[in-house]
């Protein structure tokens, strides 16, 4: 009998990056083999670079891309497309036939509890969700209707950030607001990075050999944009972002949460349309202000947390340093509390969270006051492995650093949706 092989490409649009991996599947029955990994970085923040790996070899490593030659997610899409079909040594693309699957990382899906394959009314439904999530979901479509055209017999499927955080009980996603608006309008806390945080949860429990179910995890992505999520019994209990990718810690190019009135203040246009809204999208000049240039960019014109922490010499870095450090023991301290300080493990995840040596060492030293420690030679050189220990011996929980794998995670539930038979 002939091989039925899928080809999944897992697409995950960040608000700065690009990363897509391809994954082979040789039945349906078949465990997933990755086949190549491709990111682009540096989006919104030129010049952007250019990484490619074909199976465990490196092909390009930060290579910079000329300046207009990727300007937007869709022509990043279109860049990386052409690595993989052109890649002589990637005998299983050879052509864009021979994709048969497309995962999206979608971040604003709504009530939607789990994937979805994307169709017309799907597609329309997360379009609709655009103005709530101005920097990701009208990217992200933008590469959906790229497969569309492109690689029109692969299916399309839409993987949500916000389902992971669809068990977040009521009093706390709830807004404090009149609450016939409230439900009118669905404004509530959806929360974000919920891929990444069920990855976490997954390999966190395998790590610590436990079931899923009985894991308790503080776990910080850290990233362009940031959150912190209260993960109790394996489910999200509580995260930072609410109805939109915004609130919680500062980003980027994102304030975080600040005093509501603040924005009035800072414009008197706040509630006008902002110039980036669109056929599509239609955003007020006060979130174009707080989602595009506050933030990391704000307080020191890079939305770079590597070149800020970089050069702690300067004090607008060291100003945003200090706050962000103080902004992430908010939801620490907090979430410590809300899970009555049962907490199987520490975790940070994302660029800043895998990469930041000495903005670990900061937190975790925060945290002594808890029994929670670091060995600060583990912490220098974590390794490469999914998960790595960084917590002292005798420390209150485990301190660890996750690779967290958003592409892997899409790709292993569309797998386990059946949607490759
Ligand atoms: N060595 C480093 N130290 C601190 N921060 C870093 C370092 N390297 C990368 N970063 C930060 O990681 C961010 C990218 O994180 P990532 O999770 O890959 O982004 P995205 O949200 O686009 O998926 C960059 O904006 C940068 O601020
Ligand atoms: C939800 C979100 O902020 O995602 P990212 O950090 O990838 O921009
Ligand atoms: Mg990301």
């Amino acid at each position: 009998m002939a091989e039925k092989a899928s080809v999944i490409l897992a697409i995950n649009a960040g608000s700065s990056s690009l990363k897509i991996s391809a994954y082979k599947q040789h039945s349906p029955a078949a465990e997933l083999t990755k086949l190549a990994e491709a990111q682009i970085s540096g989006i919104s923040s030129p010049p952007a670079k250019v990484k490619y790996a074909r199976g465990a070899e490196t092909v390009k490593n930060n290579e910079e891309l000329a300046k207009d030659q990727v300007t937007n997610q869709a022509s990043a899409f279109a860049h990386i497309l052409k690595l993989l079909t052109s890649d002589d040594q990637l005998d299983d693309i050879k052509g864009n036939d021979h994709i048969t699957h497309a995962c999206h990382r979608i971040v604003h899906g709504g009530d939607y509890p789990k994937l979805q394959v994307i169709d017309s009314s799907t597609f329309h439904h997360i379009e609709q969700l655009s103005d709530l999530a101005p920097l990701h979901n009208g990217p992200a479509l933008s590469i959906v209707t790229a497969v569309s055209d492109q690689l029109p017999h692969a299916k399309n499927v839409a993987c949500f950030d916000s389902s992971f955080h669809s068990t977040i009980p009521e009093h706390i996603r709830t807004y404090p607001i009149d609450q016939s608006v409230a439900k009118r309008n669905k404004l509530r806390k959806y929360g974000f990075h919920g891929i990444s945080y069920s990855f976490i949860t997954g390999t966190v429990a395998q790590h610590l050999g436990k079931p899923k179910a009985e894991v308790n995890i503080i776990a910080l992505h850290l990233g362009s944009g940031s959150s912190a999520c209260a993960i109790k019994d394996g489910e999200s209990h509580d995260t930072s972002m609410g109805l939109t990718p915004v609130s919680g810690l500062p980003g980027g190019t994102r304030s975080g949460s600040i005093e509501p009135a603040t924005i009035f203040h800072y414009t008197h246009d706040a509630g006008k349309p902002s110039t980036k809204s669109s056929e599509k999208m239609h955003i007020t000049q006060a979130e174009d202000i707080l989602n595009g240039s506050s933030g990391f960019k704000g307080l020191t014109g890079t939305a770079d947390f590597g070149d800020i922490s970089s050069d702690l010499s300067k004090p607008k870095n060291k100003l945003a340093y200090d706050l962000f450090v103080d902004r992430v023991l908010d939801f620490v301290g907090a979430y410590w509390l809300k899970l009555g300080g049962d907490v199987d493990a520490f975790v940070f995840a994302g660029g800043i969270g895998e990469k930041a040596v000495g903005f670990r060492d900061e937190i975790v030293q925060k945290m002594s006051c808890l029994g929670v420690f670091l060995d600060k030679n583990k912490n220098s050189k974590p390794g490469d492995k999914p998960v790595e220990e960084i917590g002292a011996t005798g420390s209150k929980c485990r301190v660890l650093v996750v690779k967290t794998d958003e592409q892997l995670e899409m790709a292993t539930g569309v797998v386990r949706e059946g949607l490759t038979t």
